[in-house]
């Protein structure tokens, strides 16, 4: 039986081999991404037990995708065939510094079809915790519905609620809608995990603490914000605070999926009964090395290789 419900939207990636823009590359790597595909691999690899909703084509692509997830332990009858339409497809450069570009072709994928309906084929009996991200909000009407409706009947069933912003701005019709209803799932949620910059553009405030401040005085938990390189701050209702160093990274390859890693970390220590702080400190552990891989999610470690990490690298900047 499941600990974590996950839902979400898996894609198909194409990463580039060479470095230049995607007009210019020819040459790319197959691979899967998705925000809650990549919580998902990372927490099945730290040994839980993960359901993992989403609906995929039936054609080649889906079946790429399903093996993919067979092969994470993260196949199950909560993967529907959807027969009419595709899955999304992303593709991401390679650069030297900086964020990589990421291109979406997924506009009416299966995915972003889902529903109310499908929240009700949920079986929330054994669920410890649900994790969302901002990225199935922006998909369509329906499930932006959807995940309020997920909220609310994870809320009824006693999970807990961990949600990451994971601001897509290219995914919205609009930054005012995106902020709204960011901030409207944020503050339904036990443990929110905005980026930095993304809590700057969410309350229109400067500091980690003014925006764990901003999401802890609207019913939120506790708030922990990620700064990179810094590490991430954390704050929790009871007022306890606490900046956890980050780790030394040599070279940063490729930023996309840091953040579903540190997610991970953060989900695992729930689980586990860490501390926040502990928790924390995987969770920039498991970040740091996401950094160094081009992958959304190859790299994501098992427990022995998170400790080994954890022993062998340095923290600070
Ligand atoms: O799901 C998306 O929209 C993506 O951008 C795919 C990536 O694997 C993911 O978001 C990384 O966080």
């Amino acid at each position: 039986m499941a600990d974590v419900m996950l839902v979400g939207e898996p894609l198909v990636l194409f990463y580039a081999q060479e470095y230049g823009s995607l007009a210019e590359v020819n040459h790319f790597t197959k691979g899967l991404a998705g925000a809650e595909v990549n919580v998902g691999i990372g927490l099945s690899r730290l040994g839980h037990q993960v359901s993992y909703l989403t609906k995929i084509s039936t054609d080649e692509m889906g079946d790429y995708i399903y093996q993919a997830l067979e092969k994470e332990q993260l196949a199950s009858p909560y993967i529907l065939r959807e027969p009419t339409l595709p899955v999304g497809i992303m593709y991401k450069n390679k650069v030297k510094e900086g964020d990589p570009k990421t291109l979406y072709y997924r506009k009416g994928s299966a995915a972003s079809k889902m529903t109310k309906a499908d929240i009700d084929r949920i079986d929330f009996s054994q669920l410890k915790l649900v994790h969302l991200t901002g990225i199935p909000a922006a998909l369509s009407p329906e499930f932006r519905e959807a995940c309020f409706y997920l909220i609310q009947q994870a809320k009824e069933s006693g999970c807990l609620l961990t949600f990451d912003s994971n601001l897509r701005p290219s995914l919205w019709e609009s930054e005012a809608l995106m902020i709204q209803t960011i901030n409207e799932l944020a503050v339904l949620s036990d443990i929110f995990l905005p980026g930095l910059e993304e809590g700057q553009l969410l309350t229109g405030l400067t500091t980690t603490e003014e925006i764990a401040d901003y999401y802890l005085t609207r019913g939120v938990s506790h708030v922990v914000v990620k700064n990179g390189a810094q590490g991430a701050f954390v704050k929790s209702q009871n007022q306890e605070k606490q900046l956890v160093e980050g780790f030394l990274v040599e070279k940063v390859v490729d930023t996309v999926g840091a953040g579903d890693g540190f997610a991970v970390g953060i989900i695992d220590g729930l689980l586990r009964k860490l501390s926040l702080p502990e928790a924390v400190e995987n969770a920039n552990a498991i970040g740091a090395i996401q950094v160094q891989h081009v992958s959304d999610n190859e790299a994501l470690p098992t427990l022995v290789e998170l400790q080994e990490f954890k022993e062998n690298t340095q923290r600070g900047r």
